[in-house]
């Protein structure tokens, strides 16, 4: 597209638009009527469409309140009070074990010792019981009132102790070693329940005092106490402090837990509403569009048509002798079938075209905007229903099995009659039926006047086919004069005499050929056929080194082979390429210029030169004029013709010209039929002119030239 501002020249009134790429401003209100009309979920609760859809619609109701509590304030600071009461609880409940767990070590150690000590100390008190010397008990009393001293102290809470009480237990343990080992040598031949006794007491007495020195080293009581309270202290912040980073952490987690499910809830409410929409707007078998899609797209398509008087074309496609198949083959089957046949019609219909199934074997296709005449929509309309016509009737492979299926077609065209939407589908409706009583696997348009153009059309479409077999056509000269009256070169123009209708008239043919593609063949021939004429002029003076311009359609100019086949045709007619001048028009130019512009310059590599047709109709753009390997620019033969009585086109006419000799560009005026327009272009600065006035298309160049005689009314310097 265009790479600067381009600059339009609006034939009626001059004015410079901006170039926008579209065909049409619709594009976005309408891009932006079709989502509202086919993507407003919301609609779908006041229209309810079947029982599916209701279903949807209960879940997605019941769904969408749920999230709409959810998303209540209230509920939701309930429900974190809910969640924030339980969370707290349960961290209650664990952290009692938690505190528990966590007083310090050293406590507990010395509660332990303790309980240690004091039985140590029952053990002694009973050794002591049992120590005695035949049957006279040993005097130790004083032993054993230190012992049960220390016993009633132990008992105690360590608080009760003032002093270290491992000393104290050390030397009380000395006392009784020392008394014991004092009456080892009198206790020898005692009871040996005594002797082995006291070596026990001993051992245990070893380990005990170990015990004791540590824990006396470890911590005095006042320490154990202190470190107690710090303990239980420590404990209470640690417990506090965890039930506050869980409260947080359970606040947190339920917080993520609420947004979860909503998201999770929202997100079934947006897959609910999702399959309603599809359910809405869908073919649930072939994914296309269903009737009430198309409906609400051809309303809206028909007020646009109306509205910008275009030409659209509906297409009502049913599948012949389907019933049969579906009961032959079964219902699964019959589905297969339709699903294929959606997919090919998806392949072959262009992209921008509707494409519904409105139930068991009916499709219908809508063309929009597809020709700027009833008759270039019906044609257009034609080719596509040949198309699907084409792409149906090759066989079906399903389930492994060959099949064949045809359709039948009924065509309805609309455009600013203001068609309503029923009556359409009727007129579409009513046209397959008459394809079908046809024989099937046809198609019919509605409207007799245009079923009868198109049949015509069809005929001279077979006819153009054999003209180009039989050599019916023919080239034409038109010569054209410099400012002194000098032939300089010709346009070639191709003629059509039909065995039957005569002369057929270039504007009824060349947009047939275009629309059947066979302006391909055409255009080859008129190339051949111009440079061999070409090549027969250097054999005489008159026509030696005049021009020849071709025409060149755009379907042709894009044509991969183009550049090979005008290099071919050069080479095998031995045609100067100095004097084939090909003439494109500025529509070329609207689509991939970039490509159309590589293409002029490999054939203006090849000495080719081209010229710009009827400049200034279209989208005359400045930004590309400067890029193209242009030699000359034609003025269209419409400006020409009102040069004199329309001062639009006299403007236009002289906007050209001086746009010619700016860009070094040369500048011919087509049309030209009288004196006086002759005389305007001439005044102006147009460098040549081609017309009636002077001199008609001709079979015979040299002979015209040779034969050439004054036009009355030119000016002397033409005839000079
Ligand atoms: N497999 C399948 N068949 C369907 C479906 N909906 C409707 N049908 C069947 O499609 C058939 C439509 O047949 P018709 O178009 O009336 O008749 P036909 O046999 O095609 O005859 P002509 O149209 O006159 O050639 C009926 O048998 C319906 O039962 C569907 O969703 N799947």
């Amino acid at each position: 597209m265009p790479c600067g501002p381009d600059i339009g020249l609006n034939s009626a009134t001059l004015q410079p638009r901006a170039v926008t790429g579209f065909r049409h401003d619709r594009s976005a209100p309408a891009a932006f009527e079709d989502l509202r009309h086919c993507f407003d979920a919301r609609s779908l609760a006041r229209e309810p469409c079947g029982l599916f859809c209701r279903q949807a619609g209960d879940v997605t109701n019941v769904l969408s309140r749920l999230t709409r509590y959810f998303r209540s304030p209230a509920y939701l600071l309930m429900g974190l009070v809910l969640s924030m009461s339980i969370a707290g609880v349960w961290l209650l409940v664990t952290n009692v074990t938690q505190i528990r767990a966590s007083l310090p070590i050293e406590v507990l150690h010395r509660d332990r010792e303790l309980a240690d000590l004091l039985y140590e100390v029952s053990r002694l008190e009973a050794l002591l019981d049992r120590v005695r010397l035949g049957d006279t008990e040993i005097d130790n009393r004083d032993l054993r009132l230190a012992v049960g001293e220390v016993r009633i102290r132990l008992s105690d809470r360590p608080g009760a102790f003032g002093g270290d009480l491992g000393r104290e237990l050390e030397s009380l343990h000395g006392r009784i070693h020392t008394t014991l080992a004092a009456l080892d040598s009198t206790l020898r031949g005692s009871s040996p329940a005594i002797l082995r006794a006291i070596p026990a007491y001993f051992d245990d007495v070893v380990a005990q005092r170990r015990a004791l020195r540590a824990l006396s080293i470890s911590a005095s009581d006042a320490t154990m106490a202190q470190a107690a309270e710090q303990g239980d202290a420590l404990s209470r912040l640690y417990s506090r402090t965890t039930v506050v980073i869980g409260l947080l952490g359970a606040f947190g987690l339920s917080l993520l837990q609420l947004l979860n499910l909503q998201r999770r809830v929202i997100r079934r409410q947006e897959a609910a509403e999702k399959e309603v929409r599809q359910l809405s707007f869908f073919d649930p078998l072939t994914g296309l569009a269903n009737r009430r899609t198309l409906t609400e797209r051809l309303r809206h398509a028909l007020a646009v048509h109306a509205r910008q008087h275009l030409h659209g074309a509906l297409l009502f496609i049913d599948l012949d002798h389907f019933k049969t198949l579906n009961e032959t083959r079964g219902h699964a089957f019959g589905d297969q079938l339709l699903r294929e046949v959606a997919r090919r019609l998806v392949d072959c219909v262009p992209d921008a075209a509707t494409i519904a199934r409105l139930g068991g074997d009916e499709f219908v296709v809508m063309l929009e905007d597809i020709g700027p005449t009833p008759e270039a929509a019906a044609r257009q309309a034609e080719s596509v229903a040949r198309a699907i016509l084409d792409a149906l009737n090759q066989t079906y492979l399903l389930a492994d099995d060959e099949t064949h299926s045809t359709p039948s077609i009924g065509i309805a065209l609309f455009d600013a009659q203001g068609e309503q939407v029923d009556e359409l589908l009727k007129r579409a409706d009513l046209a397959m039926y008459q394809a079908k009583e046809a024989g099937r696997n046809t198609l019919r348009f509605f409207d007799p006047v245009i079923q009868q153009r198109v049949r015509e059309q069809s005929e001279l479409e077979a006819d153009l086919r054999r003209g180009l077999r039989d050599g019916q056509f023919s080239l034409r000269y038109q010569a054209q004069f410099d400012r002194e009256g000098r032939a300089v070169g010709a346009e070639a123009l191709v003629r059509w005499r039909h065995p039957f209708k005569g002369m057929v008239p270039p504007a009824d043919f060349i947009p047939l050929a275009e629309s059947s593609g066979l302006i391909l063949p055409l255009g080859r021939w008129v190339m051949r056929a111009a440079c061999r004429e070409l090549k027969a002029w250097q054999l005489h003076d008159a026509t030696r080194g005049l021009t020849m311009a071709v025409n060149v359609s755009a379907r042709q100019f894009r044509h991969s082979d183009f550049v090979a086949e005008v290099e071919a045709v050069l080479h095998e007619t031995g045609a100067p390429p100095s004097l084939l001048k090909l003439e494109i028009t500025e529509s070329l130019l609207l689509e991939d210029a970039d490509e159309v512009i590589a293409r002029m310059r490999c054939l203006r590599q090849l000495g080719v030169s081209f010229a710009i047709d009827d400049f200034g109709t279209g989208y005359s753009s400045l930004a590309y004029l400067k890029r193209l390997p242009l030699s000359q620019l034609k003025i269209d033969r419409s400006f020409v013709r009102d040069v004199l009585t329309d001062s639009n086109d006299a403007a236009i006419a002289r906007t050209v010209i001086g746009l010619g000799r700016s860009l070094g560009l040369q500048v011919v005026g087509e049309g030209v039929e009288t004196a006086e327009q002759h005389a305007f272009l001439l005044s102006h600065g147009c460098d040549a002119f081609q017309g009636f006035l002077l001199g008609k298309p001709v079979p015979d160049l040299r002979d015209a030239l040779l034969a050439r005689t004054l036009p009355a009314g030119t000016t002397a310097s033409v005839l000079s």
